[in-house]
């Protein structure tokens, strides 16, 4: 079976990208790891299906079914999947290269001021341009699975990476998929780490978790007053393994970043802001009214073509 394809990214998270527009696609997981394979495939940290949100409700995806629910013109669905074939709850690098995907199929036009709502296995995302170019993203109400004795704690969890002496406290956060957060001191350290091995969390989480290290670089004024936060990260992503970025991670990296700033601190100096540095690029993660977070940043489309499916 030939399939059209689109290869995208954000901050060098790379997808390849499916329009199943009549929502019959079978997308094994045998199918995902040979659209991912880089060397035997096209290559991607995941692959994305858009699809009628209704054609996947009836293929049985609760999930479909409570986007619809929450918002009947969510009509489209991001179907995720990371490059072992597993599948993920959200992606937020991937909503904002759907969205350019979207784009360029014409469903939507964001530059004249739509706005598009779409459907995730994590729920309704809504989606708008910026003047810059940028995708931001609503992604949604997020949590920390701790509640607030690990926040006031600063962990709830602890994290070992190959090379480490002990394994070091962590935070766990939710974005509709889970995350694991490290504090580092050092860029240097950030730098040399050997993330070739998933690294060991303990408890174990029951569905695992992406691993963020980060490097809380402080803050600085904001153009328009108020401060900013910036940040350095490094990830591994469940399912992937060591990727350029990582837009939910991102989010996760600053919401632990901001829990840990704020223990004994005036709350009105903690910044709502916070730029984060990943190996591919920059993102903005911004703490919205309602306990939304948005991230913003860049989504490009590569190249299309086509491919042969194996069966
Ligand atoms: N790269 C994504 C996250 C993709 C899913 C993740 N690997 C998981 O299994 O939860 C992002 O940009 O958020």
């Amino acid at each position: 079976m030939t399939l059209r394809f689109t290869k995208g990214h954000g901050t060098h998270n790379d997808f390849v990208l499916v329009a199943d527009t009549r929502g019959d696609l079978d997308l094994t997981p045998a199918r995902v790891r040979h659209l991912a394979d880089r060397r035997g495939g096209i290559g991607g940290d995941g692959v994305i299906r858009l699809a009628p949100t209704a054609a996947v409700a009836r293929a049985g995806e609760a999930a479909a079914d409570a986007v619809l629910a929450d918002e009947p013109g969510a009509i489209w669905f991001m179907d995720y999947r990371n490059s072992d074939g597993t599948v993920a709850e959200m992606c937020g690098n991937g909503v904002r290269v759907f969205a350019a995907f979207a784009e360029s199929l014409g469903l939507v036009d964001l530059d004249g001021g739509d706005e598009l709502a779409l459907g995730t296995r994590g729920g309704v995302k809504r989606v708008r341009k910026e003047p810059n170019g940028w995708y931001a993203v609503d992604m949604g109400p997020w949590s920390y699975p701790g509640g607030q004795d690990a926040v006031a704690a600063g962990a709830d969890a602890a994290v070992m990476v190959a090379g480490w002496d002990a394994p070091r406290p962590a935070l766990s956060v939710d974005l509709g998929n889970p995350h694991t957060v490290v504090a580092l001191s050092r860029s240097a350290e950030l730098d040399a780490l050997d993330l070739t091995r998933e690294p060991a969390v303990d408890p174990p989480p029951p569905h695992g978790t992406n691993v963020e290290l980060v490097v809380p670089l402080g803050e600085e004024p904001a153009p328009d007053g108020g401060v900013v936060g910036r940040v350095r990260m490094r990830v591994h992503e469940r399912g992937v393994g060591e990727t350029q970025s990582c837009g939910t991670g991102a989010c996760a990296a600053a919401l632990a970043v901001r829990a840990w700033a704020s223990a004994g601190a005036d709350p009105d100096q903690v910044p709502t802001t916070w730029f984060v540095e990943v190996p591919g690029g920059e993102v903005r993660v911004r703490l919205l009214d309602g306990g939304h977070v948005e991230l913003a940043g860049p989504a490009e489309l590569v190249f299309s073509g086509e491919v042969e499916l194996p069966q």
